[in-house]
């Protein structure tokens, strides 16, 4: 659906975006994972064709994008940073308005306008003026905007940014749908637990370059993280133990007075097995506890830097 290849940005001395080169496949969530100034917002300004790049080329649904090309910009929809409604018309007329824009007239534009009030979750507010919303509803606006011509990629650059959470988890639901629906999303933000939530693959961006790219479990792989079950019970737990470290996949066992802890490639698919080792080997049981790192300490690991800072 999208190739973006050895793309590059520079404003004066500042190479804004380095070398970026990633692939989004139809019906596939590709997350932008990095902190503010990463380069997030240039990159998809390039994609959209809202900014010419310095080198590199990006290619939508097998076609060239360029500022003046009108075809690949059929199949793409934007929703910027920045609210871009009318704060003084509702729902409604809004996305009537922006549907025009795009073309759309009488019956059809009636009916998208009402599939996406659905879609976005605004439809028993519909009448109400955009200035009387809510932050997060809003920026629900600002995305139904971007999806009336029924694009094929969906480009979010940060939705969630400042939405409470109610707001946020129904802007991350209509995501989640989308993409169902066979949608391609690219999904900037500095928050890694949506990026987890919603992501089939991330890439790790920070002053300009692609850190790293993968699945969550990739990542987490790439960084050389390990998950940790933790097993609270009582018994005979060194015997326990000595057992365990035979098990394949468990990398180390330390035993206490009250608990094993083992450090381990997968927990979740070896937590069964684990379990029932232990249990075999007489230890009582009181509790389990999986802990798996985080993309945050993925991000420490590749770039030196919290994603905070
Ligand atoms: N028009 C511009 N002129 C000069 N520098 C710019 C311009 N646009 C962006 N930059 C710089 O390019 C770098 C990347 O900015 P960009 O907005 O792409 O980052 P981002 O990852 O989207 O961060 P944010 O989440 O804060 O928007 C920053 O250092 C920024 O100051």
């Amino acid at each position: 659906m999208l190739v973006v290849d050895h793309l590059v940005r520079r404003f004066g001395d500042l190479t804004a975006v380095d070398d970026v080169s990633f692939r989004i496949a139809p019906g596939e969530t590709y997350g932008l994972l990095g902190p503010n100034g990463a380069g997030k917002t240039t990159t998809i300004s390039m994609i959209a064709g809202l900014l010419k790049a310095d080198a590199g080329s990006i290619t939508i649904a097998g076609r060239p994008m360029a500022a003046d090309a009108v075809e690949p910009k059929r199949h793409l929809g934007l929703v910027p940073q920045d609210l871009a409604i009318y704060p003084e018309l509702t729902a409604t007329e809004n996305l009537r308005f922006f549907g025009k824009l795009q073309g759309l007239r009488g019956e059809a534009l009636d009916h998208r306008v009402r599939e996406v009030l659905e879609v976005i979750g605004l439809a028993d507010r519909a009448k109400d003026r955009a200035k009387e919303y809510s932050g997060g509803m809003k920026r629900r606006l600002n995305i139904g905007v971007g999806l009336l011509h029924q694009p094929e990629l969906l480009i979010l650059d940060e939705p969630t940014v400042g939405v409470d959470p109610q707001s946020r988890n129904s802007i991350l639901e209509s995501v989640e749908a989308l993409s169902g629906e066979g949608m391609a999303v690219l999904y900037t933000t500095h928050y890694m637990e949506e990026a987890e939530r919603l992501c089939d693959r991330i890439a790790i961006i920070d002053s300009g370059r692609l850190q790293a790219e993968g699945t969550r479990d990739e990542l987490i792989q790439l960084a050389g993280g390990t998950d940790t079950i933790r097993l609270g019970g009582a018994g005979d737990l060194p015997a326990a133990a000595e057992k365990l470290r035979t098990r394949p996949g468990v990398e180390r066992v330390d035993a206490d007075r009250s608990a094993l802890t083992l450090t381990v490639r997968d927990a979740p698919t070896l937590v069964a097995d684990v379990v029932a080792t232990a249990t075999e080997a007489g230890v009582r049981l009181s509790d389990v506890e999986i802990t798996r790192p985080t993309l945050e300490s993925v991000f420490l690991h590749v770039t030196g830097k919290t994603l905070r800072n």
